[in-house]
């Protein structure tokens, strides 16, 4: 569904150019959960941004259902974009808009007709169980079902592929798995595949079918996670899927 081909980005920055992705060749089957984890910094959120183009790579190739983005037109792209539905850490919702005007806004840019709206708009609010929410604003809602608000509004126009950029970071532990499951289930009933920045090993094994482990803008490892035994190589991955924490002592810290 999704083919990155040796995609790499560098931005310009006030120290000098700063390479944000290397190169990074990546596969995700139609159907997958597939996560992106790594530090701060990796190069994990240029890399999803990288599969809409909301970041045009400077090399490499980018090929969403069978059709290479890179090629695109600006008019092409925007039209393709709809197919590819996306959240964010902060929800990015519409604050003077109410729910149900949020998840109206994408279908109204993509032109859908009033009365299709509404059916579509209540098909998606009923997806994520807010229905009964359609009138609130966000600023009434706690931060799982802003999330929520902001899948139903990723769903509106039928994406095949749902980015998400860290869509658990902003929230408790409990309010995070009520997130996961919301996107267990759609990837489950709608079949969308779902790609998943996250830096939470919990995260990636709660929902992932397979991640890839990223450091300095390389994808460093990948892993199947439905295989019964994953040895990881690298020294990050290893530090990530032993997923504890030790403080240092303050010197070793300082030093
Ligand atoms: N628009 C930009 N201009 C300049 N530098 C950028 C830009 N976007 C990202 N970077 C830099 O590129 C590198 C990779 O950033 P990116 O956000 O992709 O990493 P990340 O793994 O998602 O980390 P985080 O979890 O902190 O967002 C970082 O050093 C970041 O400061």
């Amino acid at each position: 569904m999704i083919a990155l081909h040796q995609v790499s980005k560098t931005f310009s920055t006030p120290g000098g150019p700063l390479q944000a992705v290397s190169s990074v060749s990546l596969d995700i089957g139609q159907g997958d959960i597939f996560g992106l984890i790594g530090f701060s910094g990796a190069g994990k959120s240029t890399l999803l941004r990288m599969i809409n183009l909301l970041e045009r790579p400077d090399e490499g190739t980018v090929t969403v259902d069978g059709e290479d983005l890179t090629k695109l037109s600006i008019r092409e792209l925007r039209q393709r974009r709809l197919s590819i539905g996306m959240i964010f850490q902060h929800f990015h919702l519409l604050s003077n808009l109410t729910v149900y005007e949020n998840v109206s806004f994408p279908l109204e840019i993509a032109k859908v007709p009033k009365a299709d709206r509404k059916r579509r708009i209540e098909e998606c609010l009923e997806t994520v169980g807010l229905l009964d929410k359609a009138k609130a604003y966000p600023a009434k809602l706690s931060g799982g079902q802003k999330q929520r608000v902001a899948i139903a509004r990723a769903l509106a126009n039928k994406p095949k592929v749902l980015l998400c950029d860290e869509p658990t970071s902003s929230v408790d532990p409990q309010t995070t798995g009520s997130i996961l499951a919301s996107l267990k289930e759609i990837n489950e009933k709608l079949g969308i595949t779902i790609v998943i920045v996250t830096h939470e090993m919990n995260v990636v094994k709660a929902i992932c079918d397979k991640v890839a482990v990223m450091e300095n803008g390389r994808v460093v490892e990948k892993f199947d996670l439905r295989e019964a035994h994953i040895v990881p190589q690298s020294p990050i991955a290893q530090f990530l899927f032993q997923n504890e924490i030790a403080l240092e002592a303050r010197e070793a810290v300082y030093a």
